[in-house]
């Protein structure tokens, strides 16, 4: 699938060329492309064909509300991990009965809200936090449907910083005791066992620590269910990975191969929580050149987007491809570090990349479209990027540039 193409040397999202937006809008702005985030997610519901299934998109990929709100609009579920990120389901029409709610620091009145909206399920990921559950449904006269995530301790190999099913991970219940607590889930008052869930990690690229955390964790619903504790549901998580610069990852349908083979004819639906993979290839940062510092040991591109718009790069050493939107051939191509405005050495997007640049031209960074307005800070006191969403050769601004005054809203000045 490829959302952004290069026609007559001029790359655009769909049939609209970036320059309009960049002229319309100004930079640095992400663009994402509906038909591409629409695909990438029937890729999901259709892998999985009849078997009942529910693909839960996780919201802290790209929390934009136009985007969640098409992909309500297609029927997806969502995954969330903080009340916020409900609120936001919930504004742009998503079905709470087909929300699920990860995270290991839920608040009682995070939780209160959920019950109250009557979410689909809590992945649970510790004891302590399944018996505030079971306190807060009990004040409320609800019953709590519940998972547990387990951490299943599989090495997912990806970035330390993004892997998350190791038993040395902040994430989810070892599974060595998760049976105790399932007891424990059953027997409590206002508590009811759903399902079971792991997610292992982020920008996976390979299948089989997936398959190994399956087994495992079937085990444990075979071990369960002679208990007489039923799982209902089985939720994967998700983390397939994207291709950034020459990556591999599966396709949804060899994804949805190994589950469903996973799974050997057991009644469980199946629940998958992909993020990166929907939005992430479906999204660019446009960004305009402001100055070129070329020095005799080393040549910058400083633009107008900067860390605090993409983290990526500085926080993960992330790849990003970096295209010039119309390409020049009046310049030499040299080898530039695509750096930001921002005072930190770390602030940059790509280094040593080879493009022909001249002040004030239009660069598109790729793959751009998950964990890339989200983790957007006003570190310098710059205002947030503006969020546009290309639709049916239109473009729609979906999120405005913060304004400045914004930028100080509820602080007080001292008497
Ligand atoms: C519980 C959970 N589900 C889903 C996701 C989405 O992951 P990805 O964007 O890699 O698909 C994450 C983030 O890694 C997560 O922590
Ligand atoms: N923010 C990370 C992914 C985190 C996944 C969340 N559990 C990234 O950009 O790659």
């Amino acid at each position: 699938m490829q959302a952004f193409t290069l026609q007559d040397g001029r790359l655009c999202a769909e049939a609209v060329p970036l320059e309009d937006i960049a002229e319309q809008v100004g930079t640095p702005t992400y663009v994402y492309s509906k038909a591409a985030i629409e695909s990438a997610w029937r890729g999901f519901d259709q892998a999985l064909g009849d078997h009942p299934h529910q693909v839960c998109y996780a919201v802290k990929a790209n929390s934009n509300l136009a985007v969640l709100q098409l992909l309500a609009r297609l029927g997806s579920g969502f995954d969330i991990v903080s009340g916020g990120e409900l609120e936001r389901v919930l504004a742009a029409g998503g079905d709470p009965r087909r929300v699920v709610f990860s995270g290991v620091g839920k608040t009682a009145d995070e939780m209160r809200r959920a019950l109250e909206v009557g979410i689909r399920c809590f992945n649970v990921e510790s004891t302590a936090e399944l018996s505030r559950l079971n306190r807060v449904a009990g004040e409320l006269r609800l019953t709590a449907p519940v998972s547990l995530r387990v951490n299943p301790d599989v090495d997912a190999r990806t970035h330390p910083y993004i892997s998350t099913g190791l038993r040395e991970n902040k994430f989810g219940i070892d599974i060595r005791e998760a049976e105790a607590i399932y007891r424990q889930a059953a027997n409590a008052a206002h508590l009811s066992v759903e399902g079971v869930d792991f997610h292992i990690g982020s920008q996976l690229t390979d299948l089989s620590p997936i398959a190994d955390a399956l087994e495992r964790v079937l085990a444990l619903v075979d071990r369960l269910a002679a208990e007489g504790i039923t799982i209902r549901h089985l939720d994967v998580g998700g983390g397939l990975g994207i291709r950034y610069r020459d990556e591999t990852p599966p396709a949804a349908e060899d994804y949805a191969r190994v589950l469903l083979d996973g799974l050997q004819g057991r009644d469980l639906e199946l629940l998958m929580e992909p993020g990166r993979a929907v939005v992430g290839n479906a999204g660019v940062l446009i960004t305009r050149v402001q100055y070129l510092k070329d020095g005799s040991e080393q040549r910058f591109a400083v633009v107008d987007a900067a860390m605090n718009d993409l983290l990526r790069p500085s926080l993960y050493d992330g790849w990003h491809a970096i295209t010039p939107v119309r390409p020049r051939a009046d310049t030499d191509t040299l080898p530039w570090d695509i750096v930001g405005p921002v005072c930190e050495t770390g602030d940059f997007l790509g280094k040593q990349r080879e493009l022909a640049l001249a002040e004030g031209d239009l660069l598109a960074v790729h793959s751009a479209g998950a964990y890339g307005f989200v983790m957007a800070s006003n570190y310098n006191t710059r205002p947030r990027p503006a969020e546009v969403l290309v639709a049916g050769g239109c473009h729609h601004l979906v999120r405005e540039r913060e304004p400045l005054r914004a930028l100080w809203r509820g602080e007080h000045l001292l008497d």
